[in-house]
């Protein structure tokens, strides 16, 4: 079980601050999305949550442990990360590639154990690419390799992950199988943070919204409380049709529309 809390934090890049005082407490056992247009900075302030880029102000802390502090392989087992459309330059077989997120639990030099492989089988068994473990990885469709790189993040079994766009390549279906999985993922007591372009996929599974824009976090609660007319109008520059069905937002982006 981890929280992670962020505290004011900005982030730099180059001259540009692309992440500005930023703060939250993300708990165990929740499904949090991170929603904003393109540019927003969604994926620097994840990779801020990972220690992978330095803050400019601010902390980012593991219970309470600030993440400057930590070792990185220490990070690594707490915090698995699925990288936004990251591509493969080797050509690993399947579950070799997989069995690379079991890279931080391993002592330098030393096989893998029992346990290792049975994280590898599940991992792979979860996100439905056990009948591809002998493929090589970079002769795989887009959507089957964003798969095997969600079992790689899996394989960590780290108490939290952080997943950036992870439904991007996929079918409806296995769009709902990864949504799915991250909500079991929450539910069995891990904390999940994922970062997401459908709106209405994001109202349906998670249970908090983040919404950034423009580096700042403008609204943060249950998705209906963070997705109304006005915002969408001012963050996103559309107008939507917003229905609700068993309590959950269905969000329409119907056109174009100017803030006010
Ligand atoms: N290395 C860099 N140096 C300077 N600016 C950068 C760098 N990397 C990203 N940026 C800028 O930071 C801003 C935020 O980028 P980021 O990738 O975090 O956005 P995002 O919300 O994840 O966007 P998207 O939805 O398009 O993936 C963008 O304006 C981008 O151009």
């Amino acid at each position: 079980m981890v929280t992670l809390s962020i505290d004011n934090l900005s982030v730099a890049l180059g001259r540009r601050s692309v992440v500005r005082d930023v703060s939250a407490s993300l708990e165990a056992g929740s499904l949090v999305g991170i929603v904003g247009p393109n540019g927003a900075g969604k994926s620097t302030l994840l990779r801020a949550m990972l220690g992978l880029v330095a803050p400019s102000a601010g902390h980012v802390r593991i219970d309470d442990a600030d993440l400057a502090s930590l070792p990185r392989a220490a990070i690594a087992r707490q915090l698995a990360y699925l990288p936004q459309g990251q591509t493969l330059h080797w050509p690993l077989a399947v579950e070799r590639l997989v069995a690379l997120g079991r890279l931080p639990h391993l002592a330098p030099m030393s096989g893998m154990s029992a346990t290792d492989i049975a994280a590898i089988d599940r991992a792979m068994e979860r996100s439905d690419v056990t009948p591809l473990r002998g493929r090589i990885a970079t002769e795989l469709s887009g959507g089957e390799r964003a798969r095997v790189l969600l079992a790689r993040a899996l394989a960590v079994e780290a108490p939290a992950l952080l997943a950036d766009e992870p439904l991007a390549s996929l079918d409806p279906g296995h769009q709902i199988d990864v949504m799915n999985l991250l909500l079991d993922e929450a539910q069995s007591g891990k904390l999940v943070v994922a970062v997401l372009h459908d709106l209405t996929m994001a109202a349906r599974y998670c249970d908090r919204l983040l919404l950034i824009h423009a580096g700042r976090l403008v609204a943060d609660g249950p998705p209906l409380a963070v997705l109304t007319s006005d915002r969408l109008r001012d963050v996103y520059g559309i107008r939507a049709r917003i229905e609700t069905e068993s309590g959950r937002a269905l969000i329409l982006p119907m056109e174009r529309e100017a803030a006010r």
